[in-house]
């Protein structure tokens, strides 16, 4: 059982606050059972840093399926790296979601399955779709944690997360 505190994160909106990093147990148990209804097609998981890696992690060692992370900022080692902006719904501000062409390879003519914590607004699994699909991958299934706001038929999720109005903000 975890407590997730309502925490604002743009005027008028507040999240349940949803932070598996460095929940073992939470990680674990949520990989373990994203990883039994992992669709048996998928050839390898792509996830952004950073609050979902260890998740992507355990669905990984689970699975038998490799990782990719998408980096938020780009890495002077990177080859020829594919960027998208997004703005999250919990920083506001517009950020990198990079690709190292070193992985292009890994995702061309592959079946992936997006792996996230929570998908919210939909902007950070929009752009990673983009980026999937313009080096050639088909984006075959999408797991996390948690979908949040609206329903999101098309997210394979252990549960479901409200958005709050502002009367969540003053407490
Ligand atoms: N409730 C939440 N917890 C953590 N990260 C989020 N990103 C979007 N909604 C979130």
């Amino acid at each position: 059982m975890r407590e997730l505190p309502v925490v604002p994160v743009a005027p008028g909106v507040s999240v349940a606050l949803f932070n598996m990093l460095g929940d073992t147990e939470v990680t674990e148990a949520a990989g373990r059972e994203l990883a039994r209804r992992l669709p048996a097609e998928i050839d390898v998981l792509v996830t952004p840093e950073v609050k979902a890696v260890s998740l992507a992690h355990v669905i990984s060692r689970e699975s038998g399926k490799p990782y990719i992370v998408i980096r938020k900022t780009q890495k002077p080692y990177m080859v020829d790296p594919i960027a998208r902006e997004v703005v999250s719904i919990t920083t506001g501000k517009p950020q990198l979601l990079v690709l190292d062409g070193f992985d292009v390879e890994k995702i061309r003519g592959r079946k992936v399955a997006i792996v996230d914590d929570v998908v919210s607004s939909g902007g950070t699994l929009n752009s990673l779709r983009q980026i999937i699909e313009e080096v050639g991958g088909e984006v075959a299934a999408v797991v996390a944690v948690f979908t949040e706001g609206q329903e999101r038929p098309e997210v394979t999720a252990l549960g479901h997360l409200p958005l709050f109005g502002p009367e969540a903000e003053a407490s």
